[in-house]
């Protein structure tokens, strides 16, 4: 087995509380246990400071170390001081629905009370609270659209915007957002005042009156945030620093660069399985074909080693993986056995999965990117932040002293940068626009960004979302189009497609394909079965492209499953055979279960929109000029040499070796989706209709 240089590694060790030992505490009642963690945590000694700090400031900003408890403890602090006396609920947005969750039901064990009683979380598709929830984890997207109904807020009495460092598209409008409902929180608050005459007087002006518009107390909390920033934004806001480390963690650096940190990845789970102590491993990979590469290759490693040794369990979490599945990584590593969990940044904050000892950092992230000279958004594997770098090695040493093997040298730490270019600078804004939007904020050039995008991409997706017809000639959200598109959780481009799609007759076949195009990579193919799989896919295969193609497998695999709930009734059994009918046809299961669940959701979506099913059956010409006239902005032409030139940008780009329209190259293609890679490929591709595309280019360009 090829090797890293491990020995002798460099070491640092950062932190420097060690709890002592915890043997003692196994034999203590998990209550007791939970207690005493809690008030171990650092946070813990800062209790009152940080209460009587949120009392005396409107807006704060918390840093403090990855583990300290900030996101567990600070709400339980606050309802047990009174912020939620008069029924008003502690908010506190994750960037992600698995952090949200998982928090939430921790803190709901600690408070001892049921899931969705005091406690607990929203997250898109999913309600787990109650009239009686007062601390209530969400997702920020989900805050958002609370906004969209309630423009005030007004059922919160404390907003908390947890992991800030992210700066994720919805935690930077969230925060402008959040800004204006404080400052019409207070202005009608004054107002109220002469008119609160049966005041109930609690120490704390916040939760003084029974009026309806209390200030908003506003908290923006992190391990690694730029606290000068935040506070220059929310006008010199106090910042509060937690001092202290739950456990320590050893850091470990290569001596040189490594080459290829697939294979370094697993060569070091290896040699920690193999030469360290028990305790299960978190390795951060950049997407699900990494992952399953990995997977893979650990297993092929796997047999390798002595039958005793074997004892290893892999579990992926990536985004695009279904809730429940995504849920797999916190249940009880069974006995023996050394979990090793490969995931993407989603697992990178807020979350602590028990058990994790050690953390692989690569050093790596897939971030989307975006070129407004273009319009054209890609995904691209680069360097992470020193904070990304940080909170990962803030997941090993929850539970324990732990372990983060960096697979770069030290001196490339030092090199990257302090914290990720928000996501705001690097992507298509055409969604962020439809939502300002349909929050009221017609002056998207004015709204107060804390990093403003480049007026540039501001006007190209004002202009996507009029050429789509979401916008109107003065630039308000149309009616009932923009209105409709700003409803669906999707990107707007989908959204009209849906709409569309309804005059066309064909939303039960695009409803499929948005479904099947949220998930990565349908086909599977390993590279020794190549073969064995084309002629597989070959019967799923339409002349018309990947997008119908998409659609007959996903109808192949309904109707598979119905066979076979007709002839059992045990959802374990369906499941079962679903996964054999994916895997003689090289299909994807997980992509397949998660595009499954997407396609129900949106389905509650366009119910809810009172939009019906139609299917143009066998007229796929219809199908084709729906999906026309739904990406036209997606449109390219056949040049001389077989590439292909974006209509409405000029962009060179080749068909990718993927698609089913790869050799029978058709004049003109609509794509779906983009890659770069050392070329620029478009994937997802169906022959256009003509006379649609005509409508919207003349006849020069
Ligand atoms: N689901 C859980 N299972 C077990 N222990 C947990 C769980 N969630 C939290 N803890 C414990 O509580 C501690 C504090 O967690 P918390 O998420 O509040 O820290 P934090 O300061 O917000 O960290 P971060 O900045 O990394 O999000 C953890 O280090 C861990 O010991």
């Amino acid at each position: 087995m090829p090797s890293i240089s491990r020995s002798p590694l460099k070491e640092q060790k950062i932190g420097n509380l060690n709890q002592g030992s915890k043997a003692s505490n196994k034999s203590l009642d998990r209550k007791h246990w939970i207690l005493q963690q809690r008030r171990s945590l650092p946070i813990a000694s800062a209790e009152r400071k940080l209460v009587d700090e949120v009392r005396k400031n409107d807006t704060m900003i918390i840093v403090g170390e990855t583990g300290s408890g900030k996101t567990t403890q600070l709400p339980q602090y606050l309802f047990n001081a009174g912020f939620c006396r008069d029924g008003k609920v502690i908010g506190i947005t994750q960037p992600r629905r698995v952090a949200a969750i998982t928090v939430a039901k921790r803190v709901a064990e600690e408070c001892d009370v049921q899931l969705g009683q005091k406690v607990g979380y929203a997250i898109r598709f999913e309600d787990a609270t109650s009239g009686s929830t007062r601390i209530k984890y969400m997702t920020d997207g989900l805050l958002l659209r609370e906004a969209l109904l309630d423009p005030i807020l007004s059922r919160y009495s404390v907003i908390i915007v947890d992991e800030a460092h992210e700066r994720t598209v919805h935690t930077d409008v969230l925060l402008g957002l959040l800004k204006k409902v404080q400052g019409a929180r207070l202005k009608q608050h004054k107002l109220d005042k002469p008119y609160a005459n049966n005041v109930v007087k609690f120490d704390n002006e916040c939760h003084s009156s029974n009026t309806k518009f209390s200030p908003l107390k506003l908290i923006i909390m992190s391990a690694s945030l730029d606290a000068k920033g935040f506070s220059e934004y929310f006008g010199g806001a106090k910042a509060v620093y937690v001092q202290g480390r739950q456990y320590p963690v050893v850091i470990l650096y290569t001596y040189n660069p490594e080459p290829d940190y697939v294979d370094a990845t697993v060569i070091t789970i290896f040699q920690i399985h193999l030469d360290d102590n028990p305790g299960d491993i978190l390795a951060f990979l950049t997407g699900q074909e990494e992952i399953e590469l990995v997977d893979m290759l650990v297993h092929e490693r796997l047999k390798q080693l002595p039958e005793h040794s074997r004892n290893i369990l892999t579990v992926p979490i990536y985004s695009s993986l279904p809730s429940d599945q995504q849920m797999n990584v916190f249940r009880p590593t069974p006995f023996n056995f050394r979990k090793v969990i490969l995931a993407t940044n989603i697992a990178e904050t807020s979350v602590t999965i028990p058990g994790v000892k050690y953390v692989i950092d690569p050093g790596v992230v897939k971030s989307r990117y975006y070129n407004p000279v273009t319009g054209m958004e890609s995904l691209i594997i680069m360097s992470i932040s020193k904070a990304q770098a940080l909170q990962r090695s803030g997941r090993a040493g929850r539970e324990g002293p732990g372990k983060c093997f960096r697979l770069y040298p030290e001196s490339e730490f030092w090199k990257l940068i302090d914290s990720t270019v928000p996501e705001i600078k690097r992507c298509s804004l055409s969604n962020v626009v439809l939502q300002l939007k349909a929050l009221g904020f017609d002056d998207i050039i004015g709204f107060e960004f804390m990093d403003k995008p480049s007026r540039s991409a501001i006007k190209q997706s004002l202009q996507e979302l009029y050429l789509l017809g979401a916008l109107t000639d003065d630039c308000k959200l149309s009616d009932p189009v923009g209105i409709q598109m700003a409803r669906f959780p999707l990107d707007p481009i989908y959204s009209k497609a849906l709409i569309l799609s309804r005059e066309f007759r064909c939303l039960e076949e695009m409803l499929i394909v948005v479904a099947m195009l949220s998930v990565e990579s349908i086909f599977y193919s390993p590279r020794e079965k190549l073969e064995e799989a084309r002629s597989a896919w070959k019967k799923f295969s339409s002349p018309d492209g990947d997008h119908l193609t998409l659609v007959t497998v996903f109808r192949a695999a309904i109707e598979y499953r119905e066979k076979s709930r007709a002839a059992t009734n045990k959802e374990k059994s369906i499941d079962k055979s679903l996964s054999r009918w994916c895997r003689d046809n090289f299909i994807n299961n997980r992509s397949l279960k998660h595009a499954l669940d997407v396609h129900s959701q949106i389905k509650v979506y366009l119910e809810q929109m009172d939009m019906s099913l139609s299917s143009c059956g066998d007229d796929v010409l219809q199908f084709r000029r729906c999906l026309t006239a739904s990406f036209f902005l997606n449109a390219a032409e056949k040049q001389p040499d077989g590439s292909y030139r974006v209509k409405a940008n000029g962009q060179n780009v080749q068909i990718h070796p993927s698609s089913v329209l790869f050799r029978a190259k058709p004049e003109c293609i609509i794509f779906t989706e983009l890659i770069q890679t050392n070329q620029i490929y478009v994937r997802s591709v169906s022959r256009a209709w003509m006379p649609e595309l005509s409508k919207y280019y003349d006849a020069e360009s």
